[in-house]
């Protein structure tokens, strides 16, 4: 029997400092912390299932998991592409405005500094029941994680205005606070970025005066690669993440030959082949240092070299597209929908936003790429249910609409038509309005994003067959923030968002050697003792 309270452990701290909850002690015959290491054994019972013409076998099975933890958390920068954007400036002004705990004057008053919208910072776990009441604890409280004040953070842009330029430019936070901001904010720059016209919408053109010279693509990469081990040495970082927030590049031709594997497309990079886009460039030089590379748009970066790259290097990628608003709603409503018996036969989502993404979108290819990332989201809630979708019957119809509108600039208006079939020939329409504060939506996930990823370096795990080793380098656990989630070969999406959350707190809970929630709670109607 071993007992350990995280929150005094090893200078790890939830941040901002949760008051409303007290420390956790976990008193686990699971468990046992050795140093910095915490060790946590897992019986995972899973259903072994055979499916067939004739019918479907299931086979309960338990497999036996040790998964060890370092409880210290690392040293960690993130380094955005597209620094200078209204995400960018946003998550660089939010961290400054939380750690100093500034507040500032709107028109409903004063407003504080906050992470709400962040699953790790703003989000509970449920334990179970005290014999009282259900108790949660907070997500950061479970296994000690990086504060996001803590993240060293830089970035690169085509565009040289300064972030307080930048933040002007986004109107996303209030006038007070960038004033506030302004001192701080000035003094950063973003670094000269690779900018090949091709991959983003023509109408950017006019904003790149920040752009690293020449025509070789190897040299870029070099310089991209120099600037990740330069920012790591002069901040004496343990972990650096490189996350894309620039703009949606259109998709890239997966061909054998130019990327289909590692070796591929390093010599395409060599060779300076017109189908390496920026974004493969940046997932190159991070890996090439040993950096995790997290792709928040929807185009298809994470090509099969690149991919096997990080495999050979053993670091993480992620992605793609955050999963900020219009599709995040979706992907849990649909889900409320398919669960409920209801059919979703049409669901219509259109959107405008005047901000620089939505100029981006505005053209063809780079509207593709979004258009592919938000449609996908339902596929798995669709082919849960066979009752209501046949197989070999087609899902909704499901249609995608983005218009460029300058006025709204960052507040995004998304406008949602879900008509389902119900009872006896009946239809249900349900229309939604939605604002989506795109920026103020968006950063959060960045955070997580880091934050996730840094903790998942400092877990391995060990089964009966083999020994402790890191999880895929694709970090499909990170699905939850992602619209479209790259995952694992052979394996499945998932998009359903409580099914997703639900996957990360029992994680979390396993490894902390506590056991995993269990709707069922037979303790509600059966004599267990509590
Ligand atoms: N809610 C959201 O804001 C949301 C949700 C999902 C996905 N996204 C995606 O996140 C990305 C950023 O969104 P945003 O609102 O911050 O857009 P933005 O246009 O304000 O910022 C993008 C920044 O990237 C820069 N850029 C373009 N190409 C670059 C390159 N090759 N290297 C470095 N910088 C480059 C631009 O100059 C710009 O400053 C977009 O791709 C968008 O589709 C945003
Ligand atoms: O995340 P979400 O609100 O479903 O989708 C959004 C798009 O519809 C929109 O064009 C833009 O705001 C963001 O890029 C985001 O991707």
């Amino acid at each position: 029997m071993s007992f350990f309270n995280f929150s005094n452990l090893l200078g790890a701290t939830p941040s901002p400092p949760t008051t409303a909850y007290p420390p956790l002690k976990v008193v686990s015959p699971l468990a046992t912390v050795t140093g910095q290491t915490l060790e946590a054994a897992f019986e995972y019972r899973r259903n072994t299932i055979t499916t067939t013409a004739n019918g479907i076998t299931v086979e309960p099975k338990r497999h036996q998991y040790r998964f060890k933890t370092n409880l210290k958390p690392k040293k960690t920068g993130l380094l955005l592409v597209g620094l200078g954007g209204n995400n960018g400036s946003t998550v660089v002004g939010a961290t400054l405005a939380n750690k100093e705990a500034l507040t500032w004057q709107t028109r409903t008053g004063p407003q504080t500094a906050n992470y709400l919208g962040s699953v790790t910072q703003s989000t509970t776990v449920h334990l179970g029941w005290d014999g009282k009441q259900q108790v949660y604890v907070p997500f950061n409280g479970i296994l000690p994680m990086v504060s996001p004040n803590d993240l060293v953070i830089d970035g690169w842009d085509i565009n040289n205005a300064n972030l307080y330029e930048a933040m002007v430019r986004a109107r996303v936070f209030q006038p007070d606070l960038i004033q506030q901001l302004k001192p701080a904010m000035e003094q950063i720059v973003p670094k000269p970025s690779i900018y090949y016209p091709d991959f983003i919408a023509s109408n950017q053109g006019a904003r790149a005066n920040n752009v690293i010279p020449g025509e070789s693509k190897q040299e870029h990469l070099e310089r991209i690669r120099s600037d990740i081990r330069e920012f790591k040495q002069k901040h004496d970082l343990e972990c650096v993440i490189v996350l894309w927030t620039a703009n949606t590049e259109r998709y890239t031709d997966i061909q054998a030959g130019l990327n289909g594997t590692a070796e591929e497309i390093l010599a395409s990079i060599a060779a300076s082949k017109d189908e390496i886009s920026p974004s493969n460039i940046f997932a190159v030089a991070s890996i090439l240092e040993g950096a995790h590379y997290i792709n928040g748009s929807p185009q298809n970066t994470l090509v099969p070299g690149i991919v096997e790259l990080a495999t050979q290097h053993g670091v993480f990628v992620g992605g793609d597209d955050f999963k900020s608003g219009q599709t995040k709603l979706k992907s849990a409503l649909v889900d409320f929908l398919v669960t409920s018996g209801l059919k979703p036969e049409s669901i219509v989502s259109y959107n405008h936003l005047g901000n620089n993404d939505g100029k981006n979108l505005s053209e063809a290819r780079q509207f593709r790429s979004k258009e592919i990332s938000k449609s996908s989201v339902v596929d798995d809630m669709v082919a849960s249910n066979k009752i209501l979708y046949p197989e070999g019957s087609h899902g909704p119809d499901h249609c995608i609409v983005i218009k460029y509108v300058p006025f709204v600039g960052d507040s995004k208006r998304a406008m949602d038509e879900y008509i389902s079939s119900i009872f006896m020939g009946g239809h249900q329409t349900l229309a939604i309005h939605n604002t989506c504060e795109d920026s103020l939506l968006a950063a959060p996930l960045i955070f997580d994003l880091a934050i996730l990823t840094e903790l998942f370096t400092r877990i391995t795990y060990a089964t009966e067959e083999n020994g402790f080793t890191g999880f895929h380098s694709v970090l499909s656990l990170l699905s939850l923030l992602l619209k479209a989630p790259v995952v694992p070969e052979g394996t499945p999406v998932g998009n359903a968002f409580m099914r997703q959350f639900g996957a990360l707190a029992k994680l979390l809970t396993a490894c902390a050697g506590i056991a995993s929630d269990n709707e069922l709670q037979l303790e509600f109607f059966t004599k267990l003792n509590a």
